[in-house]
C-alpha cells in the first residue's frame, strides 16, 4: 500500500477550507500535505458522525485517494438538538431572524455548534471521525454576515458572537479547531511520508 503523503479536504463551502487553512498555518500542521477539492457532496440526512463518515467514503470514491471532510451542525438544546445537522436548510429558509424565532417560547438559548471530521486514507477504507464541540447561546445577529450562523452564535465566556470576534480568535476555541486536533493527533500517530528520491 503506498504511503499517504497528501490528503485532499472535500468541500464546497469556501468559508470552512478558509478557516481549515488558517488553523493549519497557526502553528497547527497536519503531518501531510493538505490540498482543496470543491466538491458538491450531497446533504445527507442521520446522525452527525454516520453523515460525515458516508460524506468521506463518496468523496474518497470521487477522489480516489485519501480525504477529509467535516460536516457542522448547530444544535439548540431547547429543541432536543435540533437543527442539527439541518441547520443549512434552517438557516436558508429562516435566516438569523427565524432562527431566533425558533427559540421565542423557550427560556434556554444555549447551543453548541459542532463539527465531525471523518477522514480516510482511500476508498474502501472505514473512516474514521473526530469530534469537536463549542458550546454557547443563540442571540439576535451581531456582527458582519460573513459566514452561516456566525452572527447569532455567542460562545461561553465572551461577549461576542462569532461574526464580531478576530477570526484568529475564532480558530483557536471553536467546534472546527476542536475537531482538527483530534484529527492531527491521529495522523501524528500514522507513519510519515517517505522522502522523494
Ligand atoms: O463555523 C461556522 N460558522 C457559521 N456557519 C457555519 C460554520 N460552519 C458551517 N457553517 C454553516 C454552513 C452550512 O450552512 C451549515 C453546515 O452545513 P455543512 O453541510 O456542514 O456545510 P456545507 O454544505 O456548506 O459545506 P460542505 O460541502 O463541506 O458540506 O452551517
Ligand atoms: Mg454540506
Amino acid at each position: 500500500m503506498p504511503v499517504l503523503k497528501e490528503i485532499s479536504f472535500a468541500t464546497g463551502n469556501a468559508n470552512k477550507l478558509r478557516e481549515v487553512v488558517a488553523i493549519l498555518e497557526a502553528g497547527h500542521p497536519l503531518p501531510f500535505k493538505v490540498k482543496a477539492a470543491n466538491l458538491d457532496l450531497p446533504e445527507l440526512q442521520g446522525e452527525p458522525e454516520a453523515i460525515a463518515m458516508e460524506k468521506c467514503r463518496m468523496a474518497a470514491q470521487q477522489v480516489g485517494g485519501a480525504v477529509m471532510v467535516e460536516d457542522t451542525s448547530l444544535c439548540f438544546n431547547a429543541c432536543g438538538g435540533l437543527p442539527g445537522p439541518y441547520i443549512k436548510w434552517f438557516l436558508a429558509k429562516l435566516g438569523h431572524d427565524g432562527l431566533n424565532r425558533m427559540l421565542v417560547g423557550f427560556e434556554d438559548k444555549s447551543a453548541y455548534a459542532q463539527c465531525v471530521f471523518a477522514f480516510t486514507p482511500g476508498p474502501g477504507v472505514e473512516p474514521r471521525v473526530f469530534v469537536g464541540r463549542t458550546e454557547g447561546r443563540v442571540v439576535p445577529a451581531r456582527g458582519g454576515g460573513t459566514f452561516g450562523w456566525d452572527p447569532i452564535f455567542q460562545p461561553d465566556g465572551f461577549d461576542t458572537t462569532f461574526a464580531e470576534m478576530d477570526k484568529q480568535l475564532k480558530n483557536t476555541i471553536s467546534h472546527r479547531y476542536r475537531a482538527l486536533d483530534q484529527l492531527r493527533k491521529f495522523l501524528m500517530a500514522m507513519p510519515p511520508p517517505e522522502q522523494d528520491a
